[in-house]
């Protein structure tokens, strides 16, 4: 389609925005790289495909400085390396590597930080239109670009059709009166500029400027419109929450690459729709409560209240007045004209009963009649009201044993199992550790408005190698905790918490570092790794790993034992 933007387009739109090279990737070729008209440090450089493949195992951001990051202790090319910083990003689509943006730095200072933040969403949009929009048009694809910019910035966009007709503007620009502003100014001629941005002086009040740029752009030769952005926080980042946008959990807030929690989401989304019951199960910290929103957000009811209530957390006491609430005077201290409970709150809605394994019995009994009559009887009153709230339950006890122990009622545990999903603990979905560590990691760089950091190596297998018992809740804490401690771009072993320290100091003891067996090996063990996993780089880089070396310690152990 002629007036498709394509991602690769786009970015190059963006390496002129940001003043950097970016390098377009994808089926294992280098499609192209853009460069930036006054990005002269490095111009020209072409980045190696054997460092690019090496960089797209980690599948996640990453920020080398020269010398420092472990990559290039690693690294064949490091003598003649011309840059001092690099930034990856790798953009993923369908799972599948699909591009990077790729900056090198010589000499000068930048705002990484900043950089790398919007550059990062950037390249999320583009996948997102390659992957989803496939007939993407311009006013939708400028819409979505505008709409994030002005978020992730905190300024006025208002964009403009080929025709100087305004096809969007965010509330900060109608607040700031950006339209009219823009045709009050006189000071130079507007010329269509192909790549760069003109800078405007506008006015805001007698007083105050608002400075503000004027982007044209373009599909090849094609006029597709402009855009007018302010700019007047000098383009620092936001420090807003890109992974959860306004604040609403779906199933894509949901990470996950293990086929069993790719099962539980579908069959999630697929009972969304209907107004069945739903009983997750799965250790604390799993994400039940995350399943729970999710389901709510893409059922019918997404635009009444999701109530949740943790039937573990509340006084037993406490517990039936917050779930059916109460007539005034009905208790001493009773508030006067009465509560809402909970399931009454939830009308029209859904109500999350966590924990509903710690439930006391007769409350159980009460709520079986909820099930049953669909209406309730406040605490202390005689009127039956009716309920519409859709219920999912949640527990990570084993209801079947407390039915035999008669702690639990066989008649409820039937009625709120009509759909069970089961969540698996983090231990039994290994795959999902490093995923989840990169996710995290990013969410909390910029949430605490901290350059882009990374995992060592060591800190990365010391992670994986844990059990997780506190789930993806666990994970996520000790995430935002080395972020928050750790004052370089790299998280090493010593920046991880308490626990892992331990777990370090065992396998010491043990003597199982994986740098200790590499000694012993001889160079018939050597001579049939080369055999089994090949003689190529990405071979080697593979035997260096699981020995736990570095490639330049194989390749000189190739070297003695001269194979
Ligand atoms: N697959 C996931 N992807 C992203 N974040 C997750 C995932 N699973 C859990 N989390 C995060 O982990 C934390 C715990 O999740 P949640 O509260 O949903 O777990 P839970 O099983 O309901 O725990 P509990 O039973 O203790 O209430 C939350 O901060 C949530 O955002």
């Amino acid at each position: 389609m002629e007036n498709r933007i394509t991602p690769s387009s786009f970015l190059s739109n963006l390496a002129q925005f940001y003043n950097c090279q970016i390098t377009w990737w994808g089926e294992e070729k280098i499609y192209g790289t853009v460069v930036s008209d006054d990005y002269s440090e490095v111009k020209g450089l072409v980045p190696d495909q054997i460092h690019l493949k090496r960089l797209l195992y980690y599948r996640h951001p990453l920020v080398i400085n020269k010398g420092r990051h472990h990559l290039c202790s690693d690294c064949i090319e490091a003598e003649g390396c011309r840059c001092t910083q690099e930034i990856f990003i790798p953009v993923e689509i369908s799972q599948k590597s699909a591009g990077v943006l790729w900056r090198f730095l010589g000499s000068s200072p930048v705002d990484t930080a900043s950089w790398l933040k919007s550059a990062i969403d950037f390249s999320q949009i583009a996948a997102f239109l390659e992957s989803e929009q496939k007939e993407h048009l311009q006013g939708e694809f400028f819409r979505q670009v505008a709409e994030f910019f002005g978020e992730l910035h905190g300024e006025g966009v208002i964009l403009f059709d080929d025709q100087d007709k305004i096809i969007y503007q965010n509330e900060k620009a109608k607040e700031l009166n950006l339209y009219q502003r823009f045709l009050e100014y006189k000071e130079t001629p507007l010329e269509q500029n192909y790549g760069k941005a003109t800078k405007l002086n506008l006015v805001l009040d007698k007083n105050n400027p608002l400075p503000a740029y004027l982007r044209h752009y373009y599909y090849s030769d094609r006029y597709l419109g402009k855009t007018l952005m302010t700019h007047q926080s000098g383009l620092k980042t936001k420090n807003v929450d890109f992974l959860t946008p306004r604040k609403s959990i779906n199933f894509q807030n949901i990470i996950s690459t293990n086929p069993q929690m790719l099962k539980a989401i579908s069959t999630a989304h697929i009972v969304a729709m209907t107004d069945s019951t739903v009983l997750l199960r799965g250790e604390s910290g799993t994400g039940k409560e995350m399943f729970a929103r999710a389901i709510h957000k893409e059922s019918l009811r997404k635009d009444g209240p999701f109530i949740a209530i943790n039937c573990a957390a509340i006084p037993e006491n406490l517990l039936e007045s917050e779930l059916f609430g109460y007539e005034e005077g009905s208790f001493t201290g009773a508030k006067k004209g009465g509560k809402l409970g909970k399931l009454e709150l939830a009308n029209n809605g859904t109500i999350f009963l966590d924990e509903i394994g710690d439930m006391p019995l007769a409350l159980q009994a009460k709520l079986l009649r909820v099930l049953q009559n669909k209406n309730i009887e406040r605490v202390g009153g005689t009127k039956q009201i009716p309920i519409n709230a859709r219920i999912i339950t949640a527990t990570h006890r084993n209801l079947e044993e407390m039915i035999k122990e008669n702690k639990f009622r066989e008649d409820l545990f039937y009625r709120i199992n009509v759909i069970p999903i089961k969540i698996p603990p983090l231990k039994e979905r290994p795959e999902d550790i490093e995923l989840l560590l990169n996710y995290f990691i990013r969410k909390y760089c910029i949430l605490l408005n901290k350059n882009f950091m990374t995992f060592t190596y060591e800190a990365m297998e010391m992670l994986k190698s844990y059990s997780w018992p506190g789930n993806v809740r666990e994970l996520e804490n000790a995430v935002e905790y080395s972020v928050a401690i750790t004052k370089t771009d790299e998280i090493g072993i010593e920046n991880l918490s308490n626990q892992f320290q331990s777990t370090m100091a065992e396998r010491q003891s043990l003597q199982i570092m994986p740098k200790q067996t590499a000694h012993e090996i001889d160079r018939e063990q050597l001579r049939s790794l080369l055999e089994q996993f090949g003689q190529t780089t990405d071979g080697k880089r593979e035997i260096a790993r699981n020995l736990g070396i570095s490639l330049a310690t194989l390749y000189r152990w190739i070297k003695k034992y001269k194979l």
